[in-house]
């Protein structure tokens, strides 16, 4: 049960930072971090069931193609599985010449002996090794103090270093986390960082990695990004150092933490692809990436076609990606509703190509990562006319006059609202061709035949059938929209007149088909609607265009007798 008064259990699990002075406020961020992978470790070690070996490698080769240059492959000591594949990875020669391969022990000798024998042979490794230095983990977990905690990472990285002088055939790059670093006290992680500083001699010739780690992330991400700042200014041997981000997201801000925490000083950024990881998750590192490409900066990763990224992730780790999720989801670049459909409508209609991505709604170009544009626009009961407009112009070349479109999206609603669910471009162009074109009672088009009787008159003789009599009807006019309208008030409705027309080509090419919109009103009864011809020839899809059209009117006329 929910507390009223949580006051009595919960406080805030961190410190204050004093540091009035903070400059991470008026920073931005200008280049891209440099990113590690911790998906075959972190990643791995929150799944049911952690990847097997060909999952490991398939996962593995997705990182190198999207670009990762560190990649944490494992944590050796687990389990023989781990080994094996780091071994594998070394031994077949699976790794690029520009990725180094990170692997984590904690700071246990045998622990530690096994993660060096892991990597026997690779050209070039980050040894990561870490222990909990905040005040809970130290009482409770390892009952020790701060002085045996710092002996404990001291001894841990003592030990790394002398194996690794064994083995120089292999560049080391050292890696030290204080986890749990945002429950730790300031003074404290800095103490422990620079003492594993000056056993491992970082400078700047020999740079060793500190990793920060938001092990669970227990404020707002100010308060990492003032941790952060507060360690980059005051770490001994601080050109020596490459300040890194490991942030969880049990407040669901990694994202932000890690951009607070890149502008507060960091350097680097450990995280998963969709954010994956314990709990819920480490910092997303797509997002991260694509953050700063939609600002203009290259993120120097690849996500140019992230629906393979998807599907090698969600079948490795057999965890799905949220539809919503930023930039990757099945429904990010969709708009269901109205307004937004409108928006993106106009949009697209006004942009030009080469210019900048000024997008309403749409913060990036689903193209630049391998999506189209067929899903940007889905209608249901929420939508409006734009969205209608938009499928049919998008799907079929069909552009509507904005009446019609008013008048299309009430006939639409009226079928979303009845099914409840999604219609589809093919349902609107089918329910648009029903409600406008293949209008054909009370009368059949059948044929017309013009007659051009001189320069400004033309005769059209329009055939229609009404209840299975064929009829011949007779007009005039200066052209044949005229003229057929003119056949058509003499025979029934005495006071039809063209409100609008527009005719356009449907398709390109041998192919191409005529439309023809009209729009008329009948001014005896105060009635106007919409009808459209399509046809090879444009005056055949005006004639039908006229027929359908009135036979709405005559429908409009009818129903509102019956009202
Ligand atoms: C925040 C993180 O994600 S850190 C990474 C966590 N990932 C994993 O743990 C996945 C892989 N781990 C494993 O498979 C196992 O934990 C192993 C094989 C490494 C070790 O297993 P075990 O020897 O059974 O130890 P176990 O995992 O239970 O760890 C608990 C012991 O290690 C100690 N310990 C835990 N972390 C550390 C550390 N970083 N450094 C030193 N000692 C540690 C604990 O104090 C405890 O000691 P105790 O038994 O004397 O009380
Ligand atoms: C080992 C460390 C970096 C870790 O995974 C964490 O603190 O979350």
């Amino acid at each position: 049960m929910m507390l009223t008064d949580p006051s009595k259990k919960y406080r805030p699990a961190y410190q204050r930072v004093d540091l009035p002075d903070r400059t991470w406020p008026n920073n931005t961020i200008s280049k891209a971090p440099i990113w590690m992978s911790t998906d075959l470790r972190d990643g791995n070690q929150a799944l049911f069931e952690p990847m097997n070996a060909e999952q490991k490698l398939r996962m593995f080769k997705a990182l190198v193609a999207i670009g990762f240059k560190e990649i944490e492959v494992a944590f050796p000591s687990a389990s023989q599985t781990d080994f094996d594949f780091v071994r594998g990875l070394i031994e077949n020669n699976l790794i690029p010449d520009d990725v180094t391969i990170e692997v984590l022990t904690q700071a246990r000798d045998h622990l530690i002996e096994r993660t060096m024998e892991s990597v026997r042979g690779a050209k070039k490794v980050i040894v990561h090794v870490y222990n909990a230095t905040s005040p809970v983990f130290r009482q409770t977990v390892f009952n020790l103090d701060q002085a045996e905690t710092k002996a404990l990472a001291i001894h841990a990285a003592k030990k790394i270093k002398e194996i690794a002088a064994r083995h120089p055939e292999t560049q080391w790059t050292f890696q030290y986390s204080p986890e749990t670093f945002t429950a730790t006290e300031l003074p404290f992680a800095k103490e422990v960082c620079d003492a594993i500083t000056e056993v491992w001699e970082a400078s700047s010739t020999n740079k060793v990695i500190l990793n920060l780690p938001a092990t669970v992330e227990v404020a707002s991400p100010n308060v990492y990004a003032d941790q952060i700042e507060w360690m980059h200014r005051n770490l001994a041997r601080r050109e020596g150092v490459i300040l890194s981000l490991h942030p969880h997201n049990d407040r669901g801000c990694a994202v932000a933490a890690a951009e607070l925490g890149v502008m507060a000083g960091a350097d680097r950024v450990e995280g998963c692809l969709f954010g994956h990881g314990e709990r819920t998750g480490n910092v997303d590192l797509v997002t991260l990436a694509l953050n700063l490409y939609s600002q203009g900066i290259s993120p120097n990763l690849d996500f140019s076609d992230i629906n393979d990224v998807i599907r090698t992730v969600e079948e490795c780790t057999r965890l799905p990606v949220h539809p919503r999720h930023p930039y990757a989801g099945d429904l990010v670049f969709t708009a269901f509703s109205g307004s937004h459909q409108d928006a993106i409508k106009k949009g697209f209609s006004m942009r030009q190509e080469g210019e900048f991505w000024e997008m309403p709604y749409l913060p990036l170009d689903p193209k630049d990562l391998g999506r189209n544009y067929d899903a940007v626009i889905r209608v249901n009961s929420q939508s409006g006319k734009g969205g209608i407009a938009y499928l049919l112009e998008s799907n079929y070349g069909v552009v509507l006059p904005r009446r019609l479109q008013i008048e299309l999206s009430q006939v639409v609603q009226v079928l979303t609202d009845e099914s409840g669910s999604e219609v589809r471009a093919q349902d609107i162009w089918q329910l648009f061709n029903q409600q406008y074109v293949q209008v054909q009672q009370p009368y059949q088009y059948v044929s017309y035949k013009p007659e051009h009787i001189d320069e400004n008159t033309e005769k059209v003789t329009l055939v229609v059938e009404q209840d299975g009599i064929t009829q011949h009807w007779v007009g005039q006019g200066n052209g044949p929209i005229s003229a057929v309208l003119n056949a058509f008030n003499h025979a029934s409705l005495p006071q039809i007149e063209v409100v609008s027309y527009e005719e356009r080509a449907l398709g390109q090419g041998a192919s191409a088909k005529a439309i023809a919109v009209i729009e008329l009103v009948d001014k005896a009864r105060n009635v106007s609607t919409f009808g459209v011809g399509i046809h090879d020839n444009i005056t055949t899809a005006s004639v039908q265009a006229i027929v359908a059209c009135v036979n709405r009117l005559k429908a409009v006329e009818q129903n509102r007798q019956v009202a």
